[in-house]
């Protein structure tokens, strides 16, 4: 019998408390990534049993439009809707004042505009997502139009930043992203203020959004292994 994969434990104990945390009539942002692929998973699951009616969920990629019709969940748009609910994302790194490092999937781009929207902001993620300053496991993914690389690698240089052109896997050159356009993974060796940072990058001309996300967050749901058991500690 193979071993579980305990992150995988935790990924998806975390994405089931994120879904119970959904109430009939609302409408959902769907984020990206792995873990919040559990949650979409789960409130299709409490759809298809009849405990959630009356759900529309907004996606933030391809991946999630796709996971969402998967799992039968409906969707809107921000064309139609002039509320969001409850938003639901997964994060690369959690600081304690709860800002987040995106786009570990080059999704941040929408995912700020629909997590930004949400009138509250869950993230889902495991214990290794925490840390004590943004920045020291995970570079600042950054989205920037392709015919704009060349300067924007050279403004990120100037503010201390290695950008580094994210390369496809299964795919020869960069990723592209769901807009069509590239991302620099930048690496800093310290980030002492986050929101100056976040300002300072999308400032660029050519770049479209980093991956800091300030003061957006209002719960943090962390999954642990405790005594061998997968839980959800909320932050
Ligand atoms: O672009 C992708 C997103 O920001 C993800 O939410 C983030 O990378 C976390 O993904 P995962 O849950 O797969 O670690």
């Amino acid at each position: 019998m193979s071993a579980v994969d305990p992150v995988k434990l935790m990924k998806q104990q975390v994405g089931k408390a994120a879904a119970d945390r959904v109430q009939s009539g609302s409408i959902v942002g769907l984020g990206t990534g792995s873990t919040t692929a559990f949650a979409i998973q789960f409130l299709g699951d409490r759809i298809k049993s009849g405990a959630l009616t009356d759900i529309k969920g907004i996606p933030t990629s391809f991946q999630a439009s796709v996971l969402a019709k998967q799992y039968g969940i409906p969707l809107t748009t921000l064309d139609e809707v002039d509320r969001i609910h409850i938003g639901i994302d997964g994060a690369d790194e959690v600081d304690p004042q709860k800002n987040l490092i995106k786009g570990g999937g080059a999704a941040h781009t929408r995912e700020k505009v629909v997590d930004s929207l949400a009138e509250q902001f869950i993230v889902v993620v495991d214990q290794s997502k925490i840390v004590d300053k943004l920045g020291s496991t995970f570079p600042v993914p950054v989205e920037v139009l392709p015919m704009a690389i060349a300067p924007v690698v050279k403004a990120l240089e100037k503010l201390g930043g290695k950008p580094e052109l994210r390369m496809g896997i299964k795919k020869d050159g960069p990723v592209i992203t769901d807009q069509g356009n590239m991302v620099l993974d930048v690496t800093f060796s310290d980030i002492p203020n986050p929101p100056e940072l976040e300002k300072t990058i999308n400032n660029i001309p050519g770049v479209l959004e980093n991956g800091i996300f300030v003061g957006m967050t209002d719960i943090v749901l962390i999954g642990e292994i405790k005594d061998g058991n997968p839980t959800v500690r909320e932050m």
